[in-house]
C-alpha cells in the first residue's frame, strides 16, 4: 500500500502493557516471508541483527509528540510537561511491573520532543497517564502540541531553515514536517512569535483532498509566509517573482531549501500499518522509483546554487532510496553531491546508506544483479512493463558517497524505518558581496538576477514549459485579491480596531469577488504578495496563503466593525494601541473561560471598570503572571464586548486547553458539561475508552488529521468561524 493513505493499525499488549507480537484477525502472525527473503537478499543489515528487527517490526509503535516550536509557550509548556506530569508519571507499576514515564529525545533540539510507550490497558486503569492523555489531547488540538513519528521529525531538520529562506515542501500533506519548516522560518523571534519572517514555504501536495489536510495543520500555526498548491511536484511550474534590475520584467523564483518527502511503497511504517505486511509487493517499488526520481529532479531544478535538498522516504528498499538519489546526482552534470551529516542530531542512531544492491525483476522475486543482466533475460520476451535501468547501482555507485545517506532502522532505538539523504547544489562561484557602509540587510536577489540573466518576454513555448505536467482538472478557489488601501470598508474597520499606522495594510487580502463586502482578511508576507501579483493563481491551483488575521462583524450600528482573531492576535499585537489592550487578573481569566458571556459583575476591579468604560466591541484581554502562577508568558486574547457583558473569542477546543493548563481543569462550558456526562455515566469505562482511543497509537497524525477533513468537509476551519460568531451573537444578546 502506497505511503499517504490509512492504513487499519492492529494491536497486541502483553502483561507489563508495552509491545508484544502482534497478529492479524486470524490469530496468525503478521509476517510476510516475501519480505523477509528480498530483504536478506539485500542484506539491509548484518544477518544476526533480523530477530531483533523482526521483534521491533512486529511491535506497536510509540507515541511520539513534539512541542511545536515557534510558540511563545513552547519552553513554557515543555517545562510544564515536566514539572505537573512528570512527576506523578514516573514510578507508576501495572501489574507488577513498572511502566517507563515519558521519555524526552536527546537528539530534538531544546528536549521539545517526547517518546511514550503505553498500552491502552495501563491508560484505562491509570488515573495520571489518564490525565497527561486528556492535556495532549486537548494542547493538540490547540496547536501547541503536535503528534508527529520520531523519524519523520529528521529530514525539516537536517534543512536547517533560516527566517528568510525561500522553501518548498514538494509532497507535503498531511503536513506534519511543514509544520516544522514554519516553525523554523518563525524561529527568529520565539520570545514574542510576532515578527513576520521575509522567508516563504510552499507547501504543495497532488492530492486535492489531503491539501485540505495540510491546510488544517500547517493552519494551527497561522503563517503569514505560508502558501499551499495543489500540482505535481515532478511537473511543479515556475513561479514568477517581480526582478530587481528591469521594472518590468519578472524571473524565477529558486528556493534556498526544498524538502521531497516522496510518496512511497511505506514499508519502514509496518509498525503502524500493518496492513502492509499483507498487501507488501516486491515490484511496486520499481514503479515508484520513477514517480520519485522526477519529483527530485524537478526539486534539484528549483533550487538556488549553494542550497540544500532533503530527499526521504519511510521505504527500506533501495530502489526508492539510494538508487534515486544515484541516478538523480548523475543526471546533475556534477552539480550536486550529498553532504556528510554525521555530526548532526548527536544522539540519533544511524546506518550508512547501500552502493549495493539488487532488483526484483518479478513478482516471484526473480532478481537481476545488473540491468545487462536483466536486458539479456528478457530480449526474447515482450514484457508488458520495463524495469528502468535507473534501478540499478550505477557504475560509479562507490565514488558517490552513498553512505552519507542516513537508514534508520527500527531496533536501534524504537522507531519506524526511514531513508534520508541531504543533497547540496553547487555554490555559485560569484565575486565576494560588497558589505553595505550602513550595514543594512541587502535585498535579495533571484537566481536568474545574479546570472545577469533576468527575464524580459518569454514565448508561449516557455510559458507552456512553465506548467508542464500540472495536474490539471478543475480548479474552483475562490480568488485571492489584495484589498486597496483606499478600500472604505477596511479603513473604516482599520480605524474601528484603532490599530497604529505601522499594520501593514498593504499586506492584506481577502477571498471574495472584487466589489463585494469583505468578511475575513489574511495577511501575507512581502513575497507571497509578489507571488499572487505575478502569477495566475488558478495556473499554481493556490488552495491557500497567508493567515486570517481580523473579521467583518456587524455591531447592529451603522460603524463597519471587525474584530481580532484568535490565530491573528501575534501578528497583530505590535502593532495594537494600548489603550485597546485590557489588563485582566487570573481569576477574570477564569470567569470569561467558563461562561461564553459573563455579565461585568461578575469580573473583577480594575478590569470591569476598564470593560465598562469602553464603547467599541472589540479588544484584546492580557493575563500576566504574577511570581506564583505557572504560566510565565503573557496571555492575550481576543475579547468581545457587549453592553453589560464581554467574553472571548476562543473556540471550544483552545478554551478547554488554555483552562486545563492554567487551572489544571476543564472550566469552560463544554467541559462542565463533558464532567456532567461522565457524572452521569457511573460506569466510567466508556468515556476512559475514548480518551485512550486518542493516544495509545492506533490512529497516526494522518488519520486524525483526515479525520478533521473527513468531518469539517473542504471547509474546515469555518465551524471554528461559525462558533465564535455564535458566541458573539450570546453575547449580544
Ligand atoms: C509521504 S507522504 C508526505 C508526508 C508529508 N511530507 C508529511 O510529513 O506530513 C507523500 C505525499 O505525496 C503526495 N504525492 C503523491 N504523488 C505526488 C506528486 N506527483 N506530486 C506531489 N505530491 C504527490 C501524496 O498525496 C502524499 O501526501
Amino acid at each position: 500500500m502506497p505511503r499517504g493513505r490509512r492504513g487499519k493499525t492492529h494491536k497486541g499488549t502483553g502483561g507489563d502493557g508495552t509491545s508484544k507480537k502482534r497478529t492479524d484477525k486470524w490469530g496468525t502472525p503478521s509476517e510476510n516471508p516475501k519480505f523477509r527473503a528480498y530483504y536478506e537478499k539485500q542484506k539491509i543489515m548484518k544477518p544476526e541483527e533480523w530477530e531483533a528487527f523482526m521483534a521491533s517490526m512486529l511491535s506497536p509503535l510509540p507515541t511520539s509528540f513534539r512541542v511545536t516550536g515557534s510558540r511563545a509557550t513552547a519552553q513554557e509548556l515543555n517545562e510544564y510537561i515536566k514539572m505537573h506530569h512528570l512527576p506523578s508519571l514516573t514510578g507508576i507499576s501495572f501489574e507488577g511491573q513498572t511502566v517507563d514515564p515519558p521519555k524526552q529525545i536527546s537528539w530534538y533540539p531544546q528536549g521539545l520532543v517526547w517518546q511514550l510507550n503505553l498500552a491502552k490497558r495501563v491508560l484505562r486503569k491509570s488515573e495520571e497517564f489518564r490525565r497527561f492523555q486528556l492535556f495532549l489531547v486537548y494542547e493538540t488540538d490547540a496547536g501547541n502540541i503536535s503528534r508527529q513519528e520520531l523519524v519523520s521529525m529528521i529530514p525539516p531538520l537536517l534543512l536547517d531553515v533560516q527566517p528568510h529562506h525561500y522553501v518548498m515542501d514538494m509532497c507535503a500533506a498531511p503536513g506534519s514536517k511543514s509544520a516544522q519548516l514554519i516553525e523554523a522560518l518563525h524561529a527568529a523571534d520565539a520570545s514574542s512569535a510576532s515578527s513576520i519572517p521575509s522567508g516563504l514555504l510552499i507547501a504543495n501536495d497532488a492530492d486535492y483532498k489531503r491539501t485540505h489536510m495540510l491546510v488544517h495543520q500547517a493552519g494551527r500555526l497561522a503563517s503569514p509566509a505560508l502558501m499551499v498548491t495543489n500540482l505535481d511536484a515532478s511537473g511543479f511550474p515556475n513561479i514568477k517573482i517581480p526582478s530587481e534590475s528591469s521594472s518590468s520584467g519578472l524571473t524565477t523564483l529558486k528556493f534556498d531549501r526544498i524538502l521531497a518527502d516522496v510518496p512511497c511503497s511505506g514499508d519502514g511504517t509496518l509498525r503502524k500499518n500493518i496492513n502492509i505486511w499483507r498487501d507488501w509487493s516486491i515490484t511496486a517499488p520499481n514503479g515508484m522509483h520513477t514517480l520519485q526520481l522526477r519529483i527530485l529532479l524537478r526539486g534539484m531544478k528549483m533550487l538556488k546554487a549553494g542550497g540544500l535538498l532533503v530527499y526521504s522516504t519511510c521505504s527500506l528498499n533501495p530502489v526508492e532510496n539510494e538508487a534515486v538519489i544515484a541516478a538523480a546526482i548523475n543526471q546533475s552534470s556534477g552539480e550536486f553531491s550529498i553532504v556528510d551529516v554525521s555530526d548532526k542530531l548527536p544522539g540519533l542512531i544511524r546506518r550508512p546508506g547501500m552502493d549495493a544492491w539488487t532488483v526484483a525483476v518479478d513478482k516471484d522475486g526473480t532478481t537481476k544483479d545488473t540491468f545487462a543482466e536483466y536486458e539479456e533475460s528478457i530480449a526474447d520476451k515482450d514484457p508488458p512493463k520495463r524495469v528502468v535501468a535507473t534501478c540499478w547501482p550505477p557504475e560509479n555507485a562507490k565514488s558517490l558517497h552513498l553512505d552519507r545517506c542516513i537508514r534508520i532502522l527500527p531496533q536501534d532505538q524504537d522507531t519506524g524505518a526511514f531513508f534520508v539523504a541531504l543533497l547540496q547544489k553547487a555554490p555559485r562561484q560569484e565575486p565576494a558581496p560588497s558589505v553595505p557602509q550602513d550595514g543594512a540587510p541587502q535585498k535579495r536577489k533571484a537566481d536568474d538576477e545574479l546570472d545577469g540573466q533576468p527575464e524580459q518576454k518569454r514565448t508561449k513555448a516557455e510559458v507552456e514549459e512553465d506548467f508542464e505536467g500540472t495536474t490539471g482538472g478543475t480548479y474552483s478557489e475562490q480568488p485571492f485579491h489584495y484589498i486597496s488601501e483606499d478600500n472604505e470598508q477596511i479603513k473604516e474597520g482599520l480605524e474601528y480596531l484603532n490599530l497604529r499606522p505601522t499594520f501593514p495594510s498593504h499586506l492584506l487580502f481577502a477571498r471574495s469577488s472584487k466589489g463585494d463586502s469583505i468578511r475575513s482578511v489574511y495577511l501575507t508576507n512581502e513575497i507571497i504578495k509578489s507571488i499572487l501579483q505575478s502569477n495566475d493563481t488558478s495556473r499554481i491551483r493556490l488552495i491557500n496563503c497567508g493567515t486570517k488575521v481580523i473579521a467583518e462583524h456587524s455591531t447592529g450600528g451603522t460603524a463597519r466593525a471587525f474584530r481580532f482573531l484568535h490565530d491573528g492576535v501575534s501578528l497583530v499585537l505590535p502593532h495594537v494601541k494600548p489603550e485597546e489592550i485590557l489588563d485582566a487578573s487570573v481569576p477574570d481569566l477564569k470567569a470569561l473561560i467558563a461562561g461564553y458571556n459573563p455579565t461585568f459583575e461578575e469580573l473583577h476591579e480594575p478590569f470591569r471598570s476598564a470593560l465598562q468604560s469602553k464603547t467599541g466591541t472589540s479588544y484584546l484581554v492580557r493575563v500576566t503572571p504574577s511570581e506564583a502562577d505557572d504560566f510565565k508568558q503573557p496571555i492575550v486574547l481576543p475579547l468581545w464586548r457587549a453592553a453589560a457583558s464581554s467574553g472571548l473569542l476562543l473556540d471550544k477546543k483552545a478554551r478547554s486547553a488554555l483552562s486545563l493548563r492554567i487551572f489544571g481543569e476543564d472550566v469552560s462550558p463544554a467541559g462542565q458539561e463533558q464532567s456532567q456526562k461522565s457524572r452521569d455515566k457511573a460506569a466510567a469505562a466508556t468515556p476512559a475508552e475514548v480518551v485512550a482511543d486518542g493516544l495509545d497509537g492506533e490512529g497516526d497524525e494522518e488519520g486524525e488529521a483526515m479525520a478533521v477533513v473527513d468531518e469539517l468537509g473542504a471547509d474546515a476551519g469555518i465551524e471554528e468561524v461559525q462558533e465564535v460568531a455564535e458566541q458573539q451573537e450570546a453575547i449580544e444578546g
